[in-house]
């Protein structure tokens, strides 16, 4: 399969300081937040490859990045093979970047309410000059609404509705990538499921590829192909799906599985990870998931570990076999017994 999104080494560094007034008569220095840490992944055409990890660890930007919002500090996204930071084509960047949209977390915000549906599934497709005639209503048809809802305006849909025009509007350009940034997350837990089976379906027919954002391993579990674990910026852990859940190598992931229960949109039980995200703009020496880390060892905070691999999958840790044994260990103890 070849691959449809390319990213290598990407980093992306924000400078945080306070203006320079208040830096000089407070004495501080200049200070960096580096969200996104050399991250390097592929995401195979018609593909689902999701970025899981906790608020903060920088999957927003790393989206916003492929989709062209954001430029990275260092590295490169190929899209179709072609890094449209140094392509001059202006034709070719302008038709890659059609390719690839962007679906956000809030239907709310990211609709413009002073247009009418019509407009805003149309004005994509309308910008570039091209045809829009029953555009809006064919569309409105295959994501589940009706193409008479074209005339009226955002207020009056519900938020699954609303998410459902984002999806709408993505698709007008016929793109071969949907970046998809926490699409239910705003939702109500009973219309979650509705969106993101209408994102499996649309992918299936439309032969769509899917770089899909989430805090939530659960709906990251329905949607994905191949997960990959953010922590503070860094990718720590990369698998296939089920290899992920089968069998979590870092002790972060384990600890996205583990805690408190709750159920999720599926109905499922799963819990929240447990203590505090360090602070992006002094991350801990070595892992930066050691001061959290149940299996540290004195190596973890001097030496940051490599990606590598085990078994299938790509992890970043010096004590991912120590996890593996644990884990398995612990689902031994939780099992029934006979
Ligand atoms: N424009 C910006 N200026 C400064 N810092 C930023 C900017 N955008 C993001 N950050 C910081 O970068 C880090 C990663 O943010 P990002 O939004 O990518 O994370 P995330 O994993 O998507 O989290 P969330 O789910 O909360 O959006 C955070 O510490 C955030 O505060």
């Amino acid at each position: 399969m070849t691959s449809l999104i390319s990213v290598r080494g990407l980093t992306r560094v924000f400078d945080v300081s306070k203006p320079w007034l208040n830096r000089v008569i407070e004495r501080l220095p200049r200070a960096f937040l580096t969200a996104v840490s050399d991250v390097s992944f592929e995401v195979p055409e018609k593909s689902v490859y999701a970025l899981v990890g906790e608020s903060g660890s920088g999957k927003s930007t790393i989206g916003k990045i492929v989709v062209g919002l954001v430029p990275p500090t260092e590295g490169t996204v190929e899209i179709e093979g072609v890094d449209l930071s140094r392509e001059t084509d202006a034709a070719k960047v302008d038709r890659i970047r059609s390719d690839v949209q962007m679906i956000f977390q809030d239907p709310y915000a990211s609709l413009n309410p002073r247009w009418r549906v019509r407009e805003i599934i149309a004005e994509p497709v309308k910008s570039r000059g091209g045809d829009t005639e029953g555009l809006a209503e064919r569309l409105l048809e295959q994501v589940g609404l009706s193409g008479a809802d074209a005339a009226k305006f955002p207020h009056e849909f519900s938020g699954g509705q609303r998410q459902r025009i984002c999806i709408a509007r993505a698709l007008a350009s016929n793109p071969r990538v949907i970046v998809c940034d926490e699409p239910t997350s705003a939702l109500d837990v009973s219309v979650q499921a509705q969106v993101l089976n209408l994102m499996s379906d649309l992918r299936e027919e439309l032969g769509l590829t899917y770089l899909f954002i989430s805090h939530d391993l659960t709906v990251v579990q329905h949607m994905a192909d191949v997960i990959g674990v953010l922590y503070l910026g860094r990718l720590v852990e990369e698998a296939p799906r089920d290899t992920l859940f089968a069998e979590p190598k870092h002790p972060y992931t384990q600890m996205l599985f583990a805690a408190a229960p709750r159920t999720d949109v599926f109905g499922r039980e799963v819990d929240p990870p447990k203590g505090e995200i360090p602070d992006p703009i002094n991350p801990p020496t070595g892992c930066a998931f050691h001061p959290r880390c149940p299996l540290a060892v004195e190596r973890c905070s001097r030496e940051r570990p490599e990606m590598r691999s085990v078994d299938g999958t790509r992890v970043a840790c010096h004590r991912a076999e120590e996890a593996v044994r644990r884990f398995h260990a612990e689902k031994a103890e939780d099992a029934p017994a006979e």
